[in-house]
């Protein structure tokens, strides 16, 4: 990444292609740029197409129009009682947004469970595989994202105590955006941040944008060579508020249908949110109270338009 980098106009880009040994001095100098945009932007692109080459995004892209090409009564099978982590189809609110959820994600039973909802019939073993193998790219890099994170403060120890096993849950989202019928722009999905720890996604056709510090909406540019990383409202709390918060939304703009698969880190749904120790100074402050994870869930669903639901759900005023 340029020292020089445009981060008025542009999400910031780091090259992962470049092998590099976890403790080399590349790594340490990849840990602290990966710190450096989550505690100036909140988001940044990552080049991985070492790992993830365009073919395989290509195919997944394939692979989600196959889904959707299923037949109404076999998406609303994909059932959930987690808010949003079901099949969700379009309302009078929004024409333009359908998802499907798939948790514990990170197992391949799981996924082999949601394709043969989908495909009764024998299932859809092509399907199964490429979602799979994306899956368990996109947690290989939300898991290398934070490891650089937690490294970059020298508190490598708290990987394992915030993504050890019972303590957080994978999930990926199937998102379709119905393709505009006119010229005239609409919103795909609200202005928001991502509530979990730290989000992984790659999207076909543009549309999605971040607000920037200096209160501009900023294209992020969809790319076969990519991921676009969000760090979420948990690590923000986890930091003592040091990483900063991306707001992001869907503009839609194009006649073509858009397609989003994304990969959430987020807490269990009772697991406790809450400043680490060595984030605090002198004085003790913090700026968040500790809380249950699904219980700031559920408030940020009545009160997301407003802003900023973390500040007004678990905030600390100095
Ligand atoms: O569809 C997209 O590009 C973004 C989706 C998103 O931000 C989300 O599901 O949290
Ligand atoms: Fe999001």
């Amino acid at each position: 990444m340029d020292s020089d980098y445009d981060y008025e106009n542009k999400v910031p880009c780091l090259d992962f292609t470049k092998g590099f040994e976890e403790g080399s001095e590349e790594w340490k100098n990849l840990c602290q740029q990966v710190r450096q945009v989550s505690e100036d932007y909140g988001c940044f692109q990552v080049l991985y197409a070492n790992v993830v080459p365009p073919e395989q995004h290509e195919d997944m892209f394939t692979k989600m129009k196959e889904l959707y090409d299923v037949p109404l009564e076999l998406k609303k099978m994909n059932k959930n009682p987690r808010p949003y982590d079901g099949y969700i189809g379009r309302t009078p609110e929004n024409l333009f947004y359908e998802s499907m959820g798939i948790e514990y994600a990170e197992r391949s039973d799981q996924v082999r469970n949601f394709t043969n909802l989908m495909w009764p019939a024998g299932g859809n073993p092509s399907f199964c595989e490429s979602l799979d193998s994306m899956t368990k790219k996109m947690i290989g890099l939300e898991h290398l994202c934070l490891k650089m994170i937690f490294d970059s403060y020298g508190l490598k120890k708290y990987f394992k105590a915030l993504v050890g096993k019972d303590k957080c849950i994978n999930l990926v989202h199937l998102i379709r955006y119905e393709p505009l019928p006119t010229d005239e722009p609409k919103l795909g999905t609200p202005a928001h941040t991502d509530k979990g720890i730290i989000t992984v996604l790659n999207t076909n056709i543009q549309g999605l944008e971040v607000f920037s510090k200096e209160n501009k909406w900023i294209p992020v540019e969809p790319r076969k060579d990519t991921f676009t990383v969000f760090i979420g409202d948990s690590l923000k709390v986890w930091s003592n508020g040091r990483v900063h918060l991306s707001r992001h939304r869907v503009v839609l703009k194009e006649k073509n249908v858009k397609y989003t698969y994304v990969a959430f880190l987020a807490p269990t749904d009772d697991e406790v949110v809450e400043v680490a120790k060595e984030f605090i100074d002198e004085d003790g402050f913090h700026r968040y109270r500790p809380f249950k994870f699904m219980d700031f869930v559920r408030f940020s669903i009545a009160d997301e338009h407003q802003g900023d639901p973390l500040q007004r759900f678990a905030g600390i005023v100095d």
